[in-house]
């Protein structure tokens, strides 16, 4: 689904071993070649090291999340005391790590890329375990993970400044990019590996140094990718990561720590304003990466069986888990009733819901029950105001608590809850329009903004529609934008920053003008 597939990107062999879909998650740990992946201590200071109050939290398989074998691990939960330890080493780390040449970090970076590479089979392994989605989707996360350590160690060498003419003939004045310093790193579960690689490979290449909280579902991946780092030869202090329960305390620690000068969060808007508020005593710099609506619009000159399969990727990618997926379709009235019986059709011959490591899976659960709630509580609310189900509408209680099938709902309107939140989950609602007009003024009838998509074939179409939608990030005739070099990131309350591609540096750094004068 991803312009960066595994083929494409990462060489490694594909080595995928069949489960049974009740293996239990031990079973599936100990099968993994490189066991140092497997780590469940905090990484503070280039060493691994236990909660300073020995408490740890439960990291559980969201395929498995009842009965016997759903329990992958029990991990340290860092304290708060333990983050101003790790802080503290940050800085100390950050006094050297500014100072090394680009060369030097696009060196590390690209040895983290290649070390990825090569345990490409184990990582995808444990994000399947701790995450949930599809073996095949999770070996894409990490060739996709491991793109943005290739790109950002090919942008560390280059870090450039200006040179700007003086109103003054005797003064030039010189630009030059610095490190911004410490940087804290929240990060969501949906993509445990590459949520983490697109703001450390940034921070890294222009000479941060970070303090990463992985989201408490996935902290497995977070780790396993501290422990690359080390062997890749990331001085100690410059990365570390510390999983922890309290994910309220750490988050406000970092807002408000003065030693840290950059706080990159992605998450939902609402925690995404709370930690912008709680940073203001210290006026952070801030990314923030935030929720979506997008809208997926099928004009009455696309070609229908590619905006299907568009359509299908962007709506269904991670079981509708990701902040990009289509949340509203716009199908024009004259399509409708074709594109909606292709759109059935195409699910129900090709999708197979299960254990992402069992054989020819292609969805898996969703996270957790709080997940669960949102699809269910969507899908009573648009049926009860007049939508019908067209494919799917259950849950799949048989095959775990967290599963539900892939839907499809017809004659979607305005006044639903569907139309107006993110699901984030696996609920294609469809919605009629008559004008281009009106679809525009549609799909920019939100608070968010992150991705939109649409199928034409009239390039001034093309042209006008991507000028007017209020987002961040265009498909046009396609419905997988994800990569290293797109500048990712949205406008309205979906947040500000641009990660990954040549803006993704910016972010990292600090604009410092030198006028130098006497020169005549
Ligand atoms: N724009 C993006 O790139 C992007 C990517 C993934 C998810 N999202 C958004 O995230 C949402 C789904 O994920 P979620 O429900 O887990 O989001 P969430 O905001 O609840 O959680 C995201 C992360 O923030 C942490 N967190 C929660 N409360 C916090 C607090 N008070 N302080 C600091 N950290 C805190 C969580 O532990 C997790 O690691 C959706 O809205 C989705 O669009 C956006
Ligand atoms: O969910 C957020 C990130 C999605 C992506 O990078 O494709």
């Amino acid at each position: 689904m991803l312009r960066n597939s595994a083929s494409n990107i990462v060489k490694a062999t594909y080595t995928r071993r069949l489960y049974s879909t009740y293996d239990s998650s031990s079973k599936v740990l100990s099968s993994l070649k490189n066991k140092d992946l497997i780590r469940t201590q905090g990484y503070i200071n280039g060493q691994w090291v236990a909660s300073s109050d020995n408490s740890t939290f439960e990291v559980n398989n969201p395929a498995l999340a009842s009965g016997a074998g759903t329990k992958i691990a029990d991990v340290s939960s860092m304290t708060t005391k333990d983050y101003v330890r790790a802080i503290n080493s940050a800085q100390d780390a950050f006094s050297d790590f500014k100072k090394t040449t680009g060369r030097y970090r696009s060196d590390l970076l690209m040895n983290l890329y290649r070390l990825m590479q090569e345990n490409q089979d184990d990582l995808a392994k444990l994000i399947v375990l701790e995450n949930g989605k599809p073996y095949a989707d999770a070996f894409g996360e990490v060739a996709y993970a491991s793109s943005f350590f290739q790109w950002f160690a090919e942008e560390a060498p280059r870090v450039y400044g200006d040179i700007i003419p003086s109103a003054l003939a005797d003064s030039k004045i010189l630009v030059m990019r610095q490190p911004i310093g410490v940087c804290g790193i929240l990060t969501p579960w949906n993509f445990p590996a590459a949520m983490i690689t697109r703001k450390l490979g940034a921070a890294a290449a222009t000479g941060c140094t970070t303090v990463i909280k992985p989201a408490s579902e996935t902290p497995l991946s977070a780790l396993a990718l501290a422990y690359l780092a080390e062997q890749a030869g990331f001085p100690k202090g410059s990365v570390n990561v510390l999983p922890s329960s309290d994910a309220a305390g750490v988050g406000k620690l970092m807002c408000e720590n003065p030693t840290i000068k950059k706080v990159s969060f992605t998450g939902s808007t609402n925690v995404g304003k709370l930690l912008m508020s709680q940073s203001s005593s210290t006026l952070k710099k801030l990314s923030m990466e935030l929720g979506g609506n997008s809208p997926f619009i099928v004009f009455n000159d696309a070609d229908i069986d590619k905006a299907v399969d568009g359509a299908i990727g962007s709506k269904f990618r991670s079981s509708g888990q990701t902040c990009i997926c289509t949340n509203r379709l716009f199908v024009h009235e004259s399509i409708y009733d074709e594109f909606a019986s292709k759109l059935t059709k195409k699910l129900s011959e090709t999708v197979k819901l299960g254990n992402g490591l069992a054989d020819g899976t292609t969805h898996g659960p969703l996270i957790h029950g709080k997940s669960m709630n949102k699809v269910r509580s969507h899908i009573e609310d648009a049926t009860s105001k007049g939508a019908k189900v067209l494919l799917g509408g259950n849950k799949r209680e048989d095959l775990g608590v967290n599963f539900h099938e892939l839907t499809v709902l017809g004659g979607v309107t305005q006044e639903m809850d569907i139309f107006n939140e993110e699901t984030f989950g696996p609920v294609a609602p469809l919605i009629k329009f008559k004008s281009d007009e009106e679809v525009i003024s549609l799909a920019n009838d939100t608070d968010v903004g992150l991705a939109g998509y649409f199928y034409s074939s009239n390039i001034n179409r093309v042209f006008k529609v991507a000028e007017e939608l209020q987002v961040g990030m265009i498909g046009a005739n396609t419905g997988a934008i994800s990569e290293s070099a797109l500048p990712f990131g949205g406008v309205k309350e979906s947040g500000f920053g641009r990660e990954g591609s040549k803006y993704g540096i910016d972010d990292y750094t600090v604009v410092k003008s030198v006028v130098l004068g006497g020169l005549d």
